[in-house]
């Protein structure tokens, strides 16, 4: 009874980001997960079947989904569950889907940069994307498969080409950085880290990954030694766990938690709910990189507004700078990968 309660009670904060949840659900939503079966997949998929924001939960994978969907669908929660499985079943999955979340992909091991990834997710990412652009051109994607920085421009010019391109509605999901910086901080300062509230703007891998710390809420200061090894360390996070796990993937635990707060968040704007922000990594032209995480304000549509990077300290500027030319030959390869394959 008492596990049960304190469950439910942490579900009602994630759902909630920590915030009051409305209770004007949206009647239906579909949420799509491709890439169900994986490390990330399945535990994301377990947080979306717990909503009760969720009434159809759509599971694509190349392997094992009609078990995974058998399994989540006997949790006594108000949602449809179906599995799919290979690519003739890609596009019964994703019609009609309101949101697509997409955790497809190899993950890295030891040694391994992201963009190492880049040669098996790139192809895996375009052909989700054309599947999209054919089954449910209007889906707001979140992009979780590495490399983010390229995947997201990958899946842009394909919907691009595809005719449909919205770029209001294709994310990168950077959130797991937001979510790590907001633990750290917590930590070093004795706070509760589910009251502590980081931006974490440019991209997702090393140096792309700024943490706006000056823009903490609450506000929390740092010697310089300090904020500089905290900083390191929230954008080599990634690596502290691929390190962790020993040739056995990446995080997949606190992705899919990171990834469930970003698709209910998703799902809260689109029931009209007001003043939900989340960082995200989108088209955006706030800086010289054509891609770029900033706080967004959501609505019913996706992006509602940039809400930009609001003031940098000076610390915080050299990071940008040196976020810059990697994030655009990041970017720039994730376009030519499609533009110039034919
Ligand atoms: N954005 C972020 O913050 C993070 C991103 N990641 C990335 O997420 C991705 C997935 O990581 P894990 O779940 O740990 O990997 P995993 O290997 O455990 O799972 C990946 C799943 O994708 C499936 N898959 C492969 N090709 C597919 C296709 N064409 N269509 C649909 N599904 C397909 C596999 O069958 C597998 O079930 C990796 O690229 C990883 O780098 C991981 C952590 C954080
Ligand atoms: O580090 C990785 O390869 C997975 C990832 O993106 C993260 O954990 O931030």
């Amino acid at each position: 009874m008492f596990s049960r309660l304190l469950r439910v009670q942490a579900i009602a904060a994630l759902q909630n980001n920590g915030k009051n949840l409305s209770t004007s659900a949206q009647s239906n939503a579909k949420v799509a997960v491709c890439g169900a079966s994986g490390g990330i997949g399945q535990p994301l998929s377990l947080l979306l079947k717990q909503s009760p924001m969720v009434t159809e939960l759509s599971l694509y994978d190349i392997v094992h989904t009609p078990g995974v969907a058998a399994d989540l669908s006997h949790i006594d929660s108000n949602s449809n569950v179906k599995g799919f499985a290979g690519p003739e079943q890609l596009r019964d999955a994703l019609k009609g889907a309101d949101i697509v979340i997409i955790p497809a992909g190899v993950p890295r091991k030891p040694g391994m940069t992201r963009d190492d990834l880049f040669n098996t997710n790139a192809s895996i990412v375009r052909d989700l994307a054309q599947a999209c652009a054919e089954a449910c051109p209007k889906a707001l994607i979140g992009i979780i498969s590495n490399p983010v920085n390229s995947t997201v421009p990958i899946a842009s010019e394909v919907l691009q080409k595809a005719g449909v391109y919205d770029p209001n509605r294709v994310f990168g999901v950077s959130t797991l950085d937001v979510v790590r910086a907001n633990a750290f901080i917590g930590q070093a300062k004795n706070i509760d880290p589910q009251s502590v509230n980081v931006p974490v703007v440019g991209g997702h891998s090393g140096v792309t990954i700024i943490p706006l710390i000056s823009q903490c809420k609450p506000s929390v200061s740092f010697p310089n030694d300090q904020l500089k090894a905290l900083t390191e360390r929230i954008q080599e996070a990634g690596t502290e766990v691929v390190k962790a796990k020993a040739g056995a993937g990446s995080a997949t635990l606190s992705m899919a938690y990171a990834g469930a707060r970003f698709a209910f968040s998703l799902l809260r704007a689109l029931k009209g709910e007001q003043n939900i922000v989340e960082c995200a990594y989108v088209r955006s032209n706030i800086t010289e990189a054509k891609y770029f995480s900033t706080p967004l304000l959501l609505g019913p549509n996706g992006i509602q507004k940039n809400l930009g990077l609001g003031s940098l300290s000076d610390f915080e500027n050299q990071l940008l700078k040196a976020a810059i030319p990697e994030l655009k030959k990041n970017i720039q390869k994730g376009e030519d990968f499609v533009n110039k394959s034919k």
